[in-house]
């Protein structure tokens, strides 16, 4: 797995049974070089890319996800015969589920399936998202099935907040005839890893302290809320063709401190987060939220959350034996297998496809 924030490949070691839930055995994560990183951000928001850049890209991310797989199987003393397949959600550089100017529907991960396989040995499984898109669906988030086979065998309801480069919810209802509900809130990290960036230099803005040094600035706060997709209703996903750099830069009226931008990011993450828990019928308000992703480990994010949600407490997942870090990658793992086994991968409800599909492509080690 790589997510929208492009900080590095996480590998996960899963054991799928059919009666209990999903198992974490071990993890690996690599890091993205900044070579790569760089160049797939360019990709991520270029207005005109050669084939040939798509293809290093492909290629380089591709090489990297094998150093993931193999460094992993070596860890755990695997062969790759050992491994029923291994699940490559590819790297998102374009999430366009509604099309663009009247142009089809697409979501584009970059990926070689082919390629990873023959430098594994491994079985892949890989492109979940296309087959929901097909069916009508927004191809995102896919991980609500995956949080409903680890979470929802527990008693009462259950809600799964994900703080990635954005971020989605999951709410399980207790009762079995409710529809499970998903989608994506807005950005979680992507606006402050680039702002930081360009400011501090540096990949991310450690615990949030930055954003702890600045003040929310009220009206740009509010007119970042203006934007049209936190008015959506569900289904909805999106990606970084909406929330990117220069939107920020629109916003700005020229003369903020860089450290208020950034408390005003945290507060933006913050408020469409608790605004899409606000929109669920919970049973009650003291819900617990599981919170998984790399903003979990910003203090001042969450610190700002519980201030929007006095009433919710906020857990790790670590209690179920899966750390915050290893959610998203456990996720691909399990379709993967949903995929080997002829089973679906998304929840209709959630991504809005015609029904549920079984999603994804079996490439042959
Ligand atoms: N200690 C920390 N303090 C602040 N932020 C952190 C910390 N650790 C991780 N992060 C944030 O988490 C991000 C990575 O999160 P994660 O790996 O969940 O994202 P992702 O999987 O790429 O995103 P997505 O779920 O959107 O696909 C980093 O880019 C950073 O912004
Ligand atoms: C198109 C795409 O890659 N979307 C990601 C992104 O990152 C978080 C959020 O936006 C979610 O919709 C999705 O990822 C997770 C893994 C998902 O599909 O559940």
């Amino acid at each position: 797995m790589s997510g929208t924030s492009l900080d590095g490949i996480d590998a996960a070691l899963v054991a799928i049974g059919r009666d209990t839930p999903p198992e974490l055995l071990g993890t690996t994560a690599v890091a993205m070089p900044d070579a790569l990183h760089k160049q797939l951000l360019q990709l991520c928001h270029a207005q005109e890319v050669s084939f040939a850049e798509l293809a290093a890209a492909e290629d380089a991310f591709c090489r990297l996800q094998a150093k993931a797989v193999n460094a992993l199987l070596t860890a755990q003393q695997l062969s790759p015969e050992q491994v029923q397949a291994v699940g490559s959600h590819g790297q998102t550089v374009e999430h366009a589920p509604g099309g663009h100017t009247g142009g089809p529907a697409y979501t584009l991960q970059l990926d070689n399936p082919s390629l990873l396989a023959e430098l594994t040995g491994c079985t892949v499984v890989a492109d979940f998202r296309r087959r929901d898109l097909a069916a009508g669906g927004q191809a995102a988030p896919l991980a609500p099935a995956f949080h409903q086979a680890l979470f929802g065998r527990q008693q009462g309801e259950q809600l799964i907040l994900n703080l990635g480069g954005f971020a989605n919810l999951t709410w399980l209802p207790s009762n079995a005839e409710t529809p499970v509900t998903g989608f994506d809130t807005g950005p979680a990290n992507v606006l402050l890893d680039a702002w930081f960036s360009k400011h501090k230099g540096g990949r991310f803005d450690q615990n949030g302290a930055w954003a702890a040094s600045g003040r929310v600035d009220p009206g740009l706060l509010e007119r970042l809320l203006e934007a049209p997709f936190f008015q959506q209703a569900p289904p909805r996903s999106t990606g970084r063709e909406l929330f990117h750099l220069p939107w920020l830069e629109h916003h700005l009226a020229g003369n903020e401190a860089p450290c208020d931008v950034q408390a005003t990011l945290a507060e933006l993450t913050a408020i469409s987060v608790a605004r899409g828990i606000q929109q669920l019928p919970l049973t009650h308000q003291g819900i617990t939220v599981i919170t998984c992703g790399g903003g979990a480990h910003n203090a001042d994010l969450m610190a700002r959350l519980a201030a929007h949600l006095p009433l919710a407490d906020f857990a790790s997942p670590s209690t179920y034996g899966w750390p915050e870090d290893w959610i998203e990658a456990g996720a691909f793992a399990w379709l993967a297998h949903q995929r080997l086994h002829q089973l679906p991968g998304n929840v209709p409800t959630v991504t809005g496809a015609r029904g549920p599909r079984v999603l994804g492509g079996i490439y042959a080690p």
